[in-house]
């Protein structure tokens, strides 16, 4: 039996991960392949994994919510990934959380419960081109997570610089020059709604054909090597917390209550940068069907959906305090609104 090759999608909170996913379900059925995937997400709603399901209704796909899976989900990946084999998937889709380690992933993919199934195709990694060189400052005091998000640029078999439209040619210069210090290996290309030729991931998995020659860059075996060369061979299986500063707070959202965006956005705007991303299914004044609202790298986008679920917001973000989001939320509805 051949094994299944697994494709990672890492990158920052908001980078376009689930944008690259939809995508690759989109155009997968011209490469030959059915895809099945497997959803992480941090907090316990499931906003992405919803968009997928309305793209694709029937698509295989598990999801880990509450959690990462590159640490405290890390010992779900094996029974998640057998219960998509059911489904006898020709590739797996990862989307990984924003703060997830690629490395531990990988690490997972070749327990001895998976080994014989499946194999490592590509890590690819997004980076939201108008926030990255800032990184490093806004989470100076959070090492572990600064080395995750170097480690996200490091493993990856491709580099997608996304969002390329918020920068200038000069900045993206600079991101370049930088990505490079610590990835001179990998394909680099700037993208839009991580918008690129997907022959170059998935061409080498067409059933009868070469590979093609730009995806010749990547070298699979060479990175899994090199992934597992930086593990410490004695080193006890810690699932190494690869995130500590960052929570998820669900905020409660009464059904009825006539919120308007300017609510929600002045919300979000006073947590400044703490807040790293929110999302969520929120009814606008008499609306039946709710928006669904994206804040990502401090910009808020509000798209009408199909989701027909209880309406809910849940923020990511540096240090929150739970119950001071919550109880400003809450005073916020009560109103006066400022
Ligand atoms: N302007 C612009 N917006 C983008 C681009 N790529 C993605 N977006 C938007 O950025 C927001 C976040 O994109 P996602 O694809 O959800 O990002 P993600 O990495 O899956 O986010 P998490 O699930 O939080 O980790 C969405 O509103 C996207 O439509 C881009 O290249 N340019």
């Amino acid at each position: 039996m051949s094994k299944v090759p697994v494709i990672v999608l890492s990158g920052f909170l908001g980078s376009g991960k689930t944008t690259l996913l939809l995508r690759m379900l989109q155009e997968a059925d011209s490469f030959q392949l059915t895809p099945a995937v497997l959803m992480n997400e941090l907090g316990k709603q499931d906003v992405d994994g919803h968009l997928l399901q309305a793209a694709s209704p029937d698509l295989p796909m598990t999801k880990l919510l509450d959690g990462c899976i590159c640490c405290s989900k890390k010992s779900d990946i094996s029974s998640a990934v057998k219960q998509l084999l059911l489904r006898k998937p020709s590739v797996i889709l990862i989307e990984l959380t924003g703060v997830a380690n690629p490395e531990e992933i990988v690490d997972a993919l070749t327990e001895p419960a998976l080994l014989p199934y499946v194999k490592l195709h590509q890590v690819i990694t997004l980076l939201d081109a108008e926030n990255v060189l800032d990184y490093n400052s806004i989470f100076a005091a959070d090492r572990e997570l600064v080395h995750t998000l170097r480690r996200q640029i490091e493993v990856a078999d491709l580099l997608l610089l996304n969002k390329i439209d918020f920068v200038s040619a000069k900045k993206l210069a600079a991101i370049e020059k930088t990505i490079r210090k610590y990835n001179d290996r990998s394909l680099l290309l700037p993208t839009t709604h991580s918008h690129f030729d997907l022959a170059l991931v998935f061409g080498s998995l067409l059933p009868q054909k070469q590979v093609p020659s730009q995806a010749l860059s990547f070298n699979n075996k060479f990175q899994i090597q090199a992934v597992k060369a930086v593990q410490q061979p004695n080193s006890a299986p810690s699932p190494a917390v690869s995130y500590s500063r960052i929570h998820t707070v669900t905020l409660p959202i009464e059904e009825g209550f006539p919120l308007t965006q300017s609510i929600v956005e002045r919300y979000l705007a006073k947590w400044g940068s703490s807040l790293l991303r929110a999302k969520g299914y929120l009814r606008i004044g008499s609306q039946m069907e709710p928006s669904l609202m994206q804040f990502a790298g401090k910009r808020i986008n509000w798209q009408s959906s199909s989701f027909s679920g209880t309406s809910y917001l849940v923020l990511i973000g540096l240090d929150l305090d739970a119950d001071v989001l919550i109880a400003d939320w809450k005073q916020r509805l009560a109103g006066p609104l400022v």
